[in-house]
Protein backbone atom coordinates (compact mmCIF):
# COMPACT_ATOMS: atom_id res chain seq x y z
CA UNK A 1 0.00 0.00 0.00
CA UNK A 2 2.73 2.46 0.67
CA UNK A 3 4.39 2.15 -2.54
CA UNK A 4 1.01 4.28 -3.77
CA UNK A 5 2.51 7.90 -3.78
CA UNK A 6 0.65 9.57 -0.85
CA UNK A 7 -0.66 12.14 -2.99
CA UNK A 8 -3.58 9.88 -4.49
CA UNK A 9 -4.59 8.88 -0.77
CA UNK A 10 -7.65 9.56 0.74
CA UNK A 11 -7.98 8.79 4.37
CA UNK A 12 -10.37 7.11 5.54
CA UNK A 13 -12.45 7.59 8.90
CA UNK A 14 -13.89 5.20 11.00
CA UNK A 15 -15.74 6.36 14.30
CA UNK A 16 -16.24 3.63 16.98
CA UNK A 17 -18.78 3.37 20.12
CA UNK A 18 -22.19 4.01 18.29
CA UNK A 19 -25.26 3.91 20.93
CA UNK A 20 -27.84 5.38 19.10
CA UNK A 21 -28.89 5.58 15.51
CA UNK A 22 -29.12 9.21 15.25
CA UNK A 23 -25.16 9.73 15.72
CA UNK A 24 -24.55 6.51 13.69
CA UNK A 25 -26.57 8.62 10.70
CA UNK A 26 -25.27 11.67 11.74
CA UNK A 27 -21.59 10.53 11.29
CA UNK A 28 -22.45 8.46 7.87
CA UNK A 29 -23.95 11.93 6.62
CA UNK A 30 -20.64 13.59 8.11
CA UNK A 31 -18.44 11.64 6.05
CA UNK A 32 -17.47 8.71 8.15
CA UNK A 33 -16.29 6.00 6.01
CA UNK A 34 -16.71 3.18 9.39
CA UNK A 35 -18.96 2.65 12.30
CA UNK A 36 -18.26 0.92 14.98
CA UNK A 37 -20.38 -1.41 17.30
CA UNK A 38 -18.79 -2.43 20.75
CA UNK A 39 -19.59 -5.63 21.89
CA UNK A 40 -18.00 -6.07 24.82
CA UNK A 41 -20.79 -6.20 28.01
CA UNK A 42 -17.71 -4.12 30.43
CA UNK A 43 -17.76 -1.22 27.78
CA UNK A 44 -19.64 1.55 28.62
CA UNK A 45 -20.15 1.70 24.85
CA UNK A 46 -21.46 -1.96 24.78
CA UNK A 47 -24.49 -2.60 22.47
CA UNK A 48 -26.69 -5.43 22.57
CA UNK A 49 -27.94 -7.12 19.52
CA UNK A 50 -31.23 -5.11 19.33
CA UNK A 51 -29.98 -1.99 20.00
CA UNK A 52 -27.44 -2.69 17.49
CA UNK A 53 -30.01 -4.14 14.51
CA UNK A 54 -31.49 -0.70 15.66
CA UNK A 55 -28.32 1.61 14.67
CA UNK A 56 -27.70 -0.64 11.65
CA UNK A 57 -31.71 -0.36 10.15
CA UNK A 58 -31.03 3.75 9.91
CA UNK A 59 -28.09 3.34 7.72
CA UNK A 60 -28.07 4.63 3.87
CA UNK A 61 -25.72 2.25 1.82
CA UNK A 62 -22.18 2.35 1.51
CA UNK A 63 -21.09 2.69 4.95
CA UNK A 64 -18.85 -0.09 6.51
CA UNK A 65 -20.17 -1.62 9.91
CA UNK A 66 -17.77 -2.88 11.97
CA UNK A 67 -18.59 -5.46 15.20
CA UNK A 68 -16.06 -5.10 17.81
CA UNK A 69 -14.96 -7.99 20.17
CA UNK A 70 -13.02 -7.94 23.19
CA UNK A 71 -11.59 -11.86 23.64
CA UNK A 72 -15.70 -13.07 23.12
CA UNK A 73 -16.75 -16.65 23.00
CA UNK A 74 -17.02 -17.85 19.01
CA UNK A 75 -20.31 -18.87 19.54
CA UNK A 76 -21.13 -15.31 20.77
CA UNK A 77 -19.45 -13.59 17.22
CA UNK A 78 -21.17 -16.13 15.19
CA UNK A 79 -24.72 -15.08 16.91
CA UNK A 80 -23.70 -11.26 16.40
CA UNK A 81 -22.82 -11.80 13.03
CA UNK A 82 -26.63 -14.01 12.50
CA UNK A 83 -28.46 -11.12 13.60
CA UNK A 84 -26.85 -7.85 12.36
CA UNK A 85 -26.20 -6.51 9.24
CA UNK A 86 -22.38 -6.38 10.29
CA UNK A 87 -19.51 -6.22 7.18
CA UNK A 88 -16.15 -6.07 9.40
CA UNK A 89 -15.12 -7.67 12.55
CA UNK A 90 -12.56 -5.79 15.00
CA UNK A 91 -10.83 -8.27 17.57
CA UNK A 92 -9.45 -6.14 20.46
CA UNK A 93 -8.15 -8.68 22.85
CA UNK A 94 -5.74 -11.46 22.60
CA UNK A 95 -7.09 -13.78 20.01
CA UNK A 96 -4.95 -15.70 17.92
CA UNK A 97 -5.09 -15.68 13.83
CA UNK A 98 -6.99 -18.84 14.30
CA UNK A 99 -9.42 -17.41 16.04
CA UNK A 100 -9.63 -14.31 14.20
CA UNK A 101 -10.09 -15.74 10.66
CA UNK A 102 -13.15 -18.86 11.42
CA UNK A 103 -15.45 -16.66 11.06
CA UNK A 104 -16.10 -16.12 7.39
CA UNK A 105 -15.76 -12.43 7.48
CA UNK A 106 -13.01 -9.83 6.87
CA UNK A 107 -11.49 -8.25 10.08
CA UNK A 108 -8.88 -6.14 11.94
CA UNK A 109 -6.72 -6.93 14.17
CA UNK A 110 -5.99 -4.41 17.30
CA UNK A 111 -2.47 -4.38 18.75
CA UNK A 112 -2.09 -2.40 21.73
CA UNK A 113 1.00 -0.51 21.68
CA UNK A 114 3.49 -0.30 24.21
CA UNK A 115 7.31 0.38 24.17
CA UNK A 116 9.45 -2.97 23.59
CA UNK A 117 6.53 -4.67 21.94
CA UNK A 118 7.24 -6.71 18.74
CA UNK A 119 5.37 -5.14 16.37
CA UNK A 120 6.53 -6.68 13.42
CA UNK A 121 6.47 -9.77 14.84
CA UNK A 122 2.74 -9.47 16.09
CA UNK A 123 1.89 -8.11 12.98
CA UNK A 124 2.92 -11.27 11.17
CA UNK A 125 0.49 -13.27 13.22
CA UNK A 126 -1.84 -12.10 11.45
CA UNK A 127 -1.43 -12.37 7.57
CA UNK A 128 -4.84 -13.35 6.90
CA UNK A 129 -6.04 -9.76 8.21
CA UNK A 130 -7.15 -6.87 6.36
CA UNK A 131 -5.74 -4.76 8.25
CA UNK A 132 -4.18 -4.21 11.84
CA UNK A 133 -5.21 -1.31 13.77
CA UNK A 134 -3.21 0.06 16.28
CA UNK A 135 -4.03 1.36 18.97
CA UNK A 136 -3.12 2.62 23.21
CA UNK A 137 -2.10 0.07 25.81
CA UNK A 138 -3.49 0.77 28.99
CA UNK A 139 -3.07 -1.10 32.38
CA UNK A 140 -7.07 -1.45 33.33
CA UNK A 141 -8.89 -0.65 29.83
CA UNK A 142 -8.97 -2.51 26.28
CA UNK A 143 -9.55 0.30 23.93
CA UNK A 144 -11.64 3.61 24.62
CA UNK A 145 -9.37 4.93 26.97
CA UNK A 146 -8.60 8.43 25.06
CA UNK A 147 -5.43 8.43 25.25
CA UNK A 148 -2.70 8.25 22.81
CA UNK A 149 0.72 6.09 22.25
CA UNK A 150 4.04 7.19 21.02
CA UNK A 151 3.50 7.25 17.59
CA UNK A 152 7.24 7.36 16.62
CA UNK A 153 6.41 3.63 17.31
CA UNK A 154 5.07 3.10 14.09
CA UNK A 155 7.61 2.23 11.27
CA UNK A 156 8.03 4.81 8.66
CA UNK A 157 6.86 1.99 6.17
CA UNK A 158 4.44 -1.06 6.67
CA UNK A 159 3.62 -3.18 4.24
CA UNK A 160 0.25 -3.55 5.97
CA UNK A 161 -2.78 -1.88 6.10
CA UNK A 162 -2.82 0.19 9.27
CA UNK A 163 -5.41 1.95 10.99
CA UNK A 164 -4.22 4.52 13.89
CA UNK A 165 -6.48 4.70 17.24
CA UNK A 166 -5.93 6.09 20.73
CA UNK A 167 -6.56 9.58 21.66
CA UNK A 168 -7.33 10.93 18.20
CA UNK A 169 -9.39 14.20 18.26
CA UNK A 170 -9.64 17.23 16.27
CA UNK A 171 -6.76 19.10 17.41
CA UNK A 172 -4.26 16.14 16.54
CA UNK A 173 -5.69 14.85 13.56
CA UNK A 174 -2.93 16.84 11.65
CA UNK A 175 -0.28 15.89 13.75
CA UNK A 176 -1.14 11.96 13.25
CA UNK A 177 -1.32 12.08 9.65
CA UNK A 178 1.79 13.72 9.35
CA UNK A 179 3.52 11.08 11.53
CA UNK A 180 2.21 7.62 11.21
CA UNK A 181 0.40 8.46 7.41
CA UNK A 182 -2.14 5.51 8.38
CA UNK A 183 -4.83 4.06 6.12
CA UNK A 184 -7.12 4.79 7.88
CA UNK A 185 -8.06 6.61 11.70
CA UNK A 186 -10.42 5.75 13.88
CA UNK A 187 -11.74 8.06 17.11
CA UNK A 188 -14.00 7.43 19.65
CA UNK A 189 -13.88 9.49 22.90
CA UNK A 190 -12.43 12.30 21.16
CA UNK A 191 -15.45 12.81 19.15
CA UNK A 192 -17.88 12.14 22.59
CA UNK A 193 -20.18 14.57 24.25
CA UNK A 194 -20.44 11.53 27.00
CA UNK A 195 -19.86 7.77 26.82
CA UNK A 196 -21.39 6.33 24.15
CA UNK A 197 -22.86 9.56 22.99
CA UNK A 198 -21.11 11.48 20.05
CA UNK A 199 -21.11 15.58 19.46
CA UNK A 200 -22.11 15.84 15.81
CA UNK A 201 -19.69 19.13 16.13
CA UNK A 202 -17.00 17.31 16.96
CA UNK A 203 -17.57 14.59 14.36
CA UNK A 204 -18.03 16.98 11.87
CA UNK A 205 -14.84 18.86 12.96
CA UNK A 206 -12.26 15.98 13.10
CA UNK A 207 -13.65 14.81 9.31
CA UNK A 208 -12.80 18.06 7.96
CA UNK A 209 -9.44 17.87 9.64
CA UNK A 210 -8.90 14.49 7.89
CA UNK A 211 -10.01 16.54 4.71
CA UNK A 212 -8.31 19.33 4.98
CA UNK A 213 -5.00 17.16 5.61
CA UNK A 214 -5.71 15.74 2.63
CA UNK A 215 -6.46 17.80 0.36
CA UNK A 216 -3.36 20.22 1.52
CA UNK A 217 -0.81 17.11 0.42
CA UNK A 218 -2.65 17.04 -2.76
CA UNK A 219 -2.25 20.69 -3.50
CA UNK A 220 1.07 21.32 -2.33
CA UNK A 221 2.20 18.18 -4.26
CA UNK A 222 4.80 17.88 -1.36
CA UNK A 223 4.63 14.04 -1.16
O1 LIG B 1 -14.68 1.87 22.86
C1 LIG B 1 -14.62 1.10 23.80
O2 LIG B 1 -15.26 1.29 24.85
C2 LIG B 1 -13.76 -0.11 23.70
C3 LIG B 1 -13.73 -1.00 24.77
C4 LIG B 1 -12.93 -2.11 24.72
C5 LIG B 1 -12.18 -2.39 23.62
C6 LIG B 1 -12.18 -1.50 22.55
C7 LIG B 1 -12.96 -0.37 22.59
N1 LIG B 1 -12.93 0.54 21.54
C8 LIG B 1 -12.13 0.28 20.39
C9 LIG B 1 -12.01 1.34 19.39
O3 LIG B 1 -11.97 1.02 18.21
C10 LIG B 1 -11.75 2.76 19.80
O4 LIG B 1 -12.16 3.58 18.78
C11 LIG B 1 -10.25 2.91 20.03
O5 LIG B 1 -9.88 2.18 21.15
C12 LIG B 1 -9.88 4.40 20.24
O6 LIG B 1 -10.56 4.92 21.32
P1 LIG B 1 -10.31 6.43 21.80
O7 LIG B 1 -8.92 6.52 22.34
O8 LIG B 1 -11.34 6.65 22.83
O9 LIG B 1 -10.50 7.31 20.60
Amino acid sequence: MNKIPYLFRRTRVKICGFTRPQDALAAVHLGADALGLVFYPPSPRHVGIEQARAIVAGLPPFVTVVALFVDAAAARVAEVLGAVRIDLLQFHGDEDAGYCGAFAKPYLKAIRMRPGLDLAGAMAQYREASGILLDAWHPDAQGGTGERFDWDLVPAESARTLTLAGGLAPGNVAEALRTVRPYALDVSSGVEAGKGIKDAAKMAAFIQAVHLFDSNQYADGSL
